[in-house]
């Protein structure tokens, strides 16, 4: 059925109005979308502020991964994430790590980059030395945009100007070097670029087109070294696969893809917990796999002497605790109370800390056993709840999918059918 989706105002009526105007357009009965809107009202309340258009809200499962040791301090780490097996394989990996004193991260100062393209100027090698020529009138204008970040330490603190050629045209791009202390930056960097754009144009002799922060936030590294003892690791076999494991993710873009995911299943959920832009972290881990020029691993592994694994993750790390939904979001505050942290720096740490361990477990499981036992028979619960089981069924329905070693839809289903025929 074809659904006329053209609702002008939609976006001024409140959630339950969009609601019941979405389930009249739909054509569905009301109960086949009444998940959408169990939130209660406080929260949805919340949501309607956060976001556009809202209806209702989406739950995603939120767990704490256990066992983390990060310079030297314990942790009990929020995650989010739809996938089984993730908490469990950092958990695991956590505790391995722990033999040999836990995760060791540091981080740059949270240094974000605002651009500002200038097209059109007839002269882009001269101004660019005009900019840098005045530098300090820029970074004085950029400041007085924010002057609470100035108090607290940040602010603006440098320019770097760039040409870059496409085709037959030439951009001179101004970059805004911007302090942007316990904040992700990116509405803080992006207020001030804007407020620069027209003496940039005026200086440079052109116009301003973009003015927004840069993702591939590569002065903002976060980076954490673990060491995970031989034996626990399943033995010197498994440290090698290991290790042969990150060779190849380091040779091969289509396993490096791969890899990259698994930590990003860490990263990304400790992200969301805490109401950090997920698609920004992302994006720059990604540009920073490709800084080379080729789409590469973003961890490494080696051996120490004794023959135990040494693992290393560095990547830009725009997270903040000021702004954004971790102010909004009642979970991701309660996430950020749990991790006790003071500022973005250990966050930022923190979640490169959970990115190494998640990619080492799924390593560990690749070089061992395979994914697919311990991820598949996590997921078994979701294939049983797929297949309609419900309350006592799930875990009947999983033991029997996991003794015979087919964790599949149309084996659970079976599976459940015969349990009910049975009356067991
Ligand atoms: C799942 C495990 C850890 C089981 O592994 P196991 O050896 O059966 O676990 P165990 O029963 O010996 O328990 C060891 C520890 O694991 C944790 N643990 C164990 N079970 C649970 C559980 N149910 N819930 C929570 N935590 C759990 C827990 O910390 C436990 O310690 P304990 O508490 O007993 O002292 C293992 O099979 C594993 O790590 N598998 C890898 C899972 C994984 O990486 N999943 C990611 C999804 S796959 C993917 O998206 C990425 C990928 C793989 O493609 C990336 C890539 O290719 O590089
Ligand atoms: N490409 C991208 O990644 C983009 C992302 N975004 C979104 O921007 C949001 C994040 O922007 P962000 O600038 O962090 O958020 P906010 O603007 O909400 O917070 C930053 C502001 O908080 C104030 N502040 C108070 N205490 C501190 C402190 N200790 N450290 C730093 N600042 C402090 C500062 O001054 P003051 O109070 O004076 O403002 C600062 O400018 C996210 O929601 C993100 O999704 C938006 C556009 C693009």
């Amino acid at each position: 059925m074809s659904v006329n989706s053209r609702i002008p105002g939609f976006y001024k009526l409140s959630p339950p109005e969009r609601f019941k105007a979405i389930v009249e357009r739909s054509g569905l009965p009301e109960g086949e979308l009444a998940s959408m809107v169990t939130a209660d009202g406080k929260m949805l309340a919340i949501a309607d502020r956060m976001i556009e258009n809202v209806v209702g809200t989406l739950s995603i499962p939120l767990g704490v991964a256990a066992n983390f040791t990060i310079n030297g301090r314990d942790y009990l780490i929020p995650m989010a994430t739809e996938e089984p097996s993730v908490v469990a394989a950092a958990s695991n990996m956590a505790s391995v790590a722990r033999l040999h004193g836990g995760f060791w991260a540091s981080s740059d100062q949270p240094i974000m980059i605002s651009q500002i393209q200038v097209v059109g100027a007839k002269d882009p090698q001269a101004a660019r030395l005009r900019l840098y020529e005045r530098r300090q009138d820029l970074l004085d204008l950029a400041n007085e945009q924010d002057p609470l970040l100035v108090k607290l330490g940040g602010g603006a603190k440098d320019i770097e100007v760039r040409i870059v050629n496409v085709a037959d045209k030439t951009y001179v791009v101004l970059h805004l070097i911007v302090d942007v202390r316990d904040a992700m930056g990116a509405n803080a960097v992006n207020t001030m670029a804007e407020a620069l754009a027209p003496l940039v144009a005026q200086i440079a002799c052109g116009r301003v087109r973009l003015r927004i922060l840069s993702n591939k936030a590569d002065l903002r590294l976060a980076r954490v070294r673990a060491t995970y003892d031989c034996q626990a690791l399943g033995g010197p076999d498994v440290v090698d696969g290991i290790i042969d494991a990150y060779a190849f993710a380091a040779a091969d873009p289509y396993r490096a893809a791969t890899h990259n995911k698994g930590i990003m299943n860490g990263i990304t959920a400790v992200v969301l917990a805490t109401g950090n832009d997920t698609r920004a972290v992302e994006a720059g881990a990604h540009s920073h796999a490709a800084a080379g020029g080729r789409y590469t691993s973003l961890s490494h592994y080696e051996k120490d002497d004794a023959g135990n694994l040494v693992g290393t993750l560095e990547l830009p790390m725009a997270v903040g605790l000021v702004g954004g939904a971790t102010k909004t979001h009642p979970v991701a505050q309660a996430a950020v109370k749990l991790l006790g942290v003071k500022g973005a720096q250990e966050l930022a740490e923190i979640i490169v800390a959970v990115g190494l361990a998640q990619n080492t477990g799924a390593l560990r499981a690749l070089a061992a056993e395979g994914i697919q036992k311990g991820h598949m028979s996590l997921h078994a619960r979701n294939i049983a709840v797929a297949a309609g089981a419900d309350g006592d069924e799930i875990e009947k329905v999983v033991a029997r999918l996991k003794d015979e070693g087919h964790v599949r839809l149309d084996k659970a289903q079976t599976v459940l059918a015969e349990l009910r025929q049975s009356g067991r």
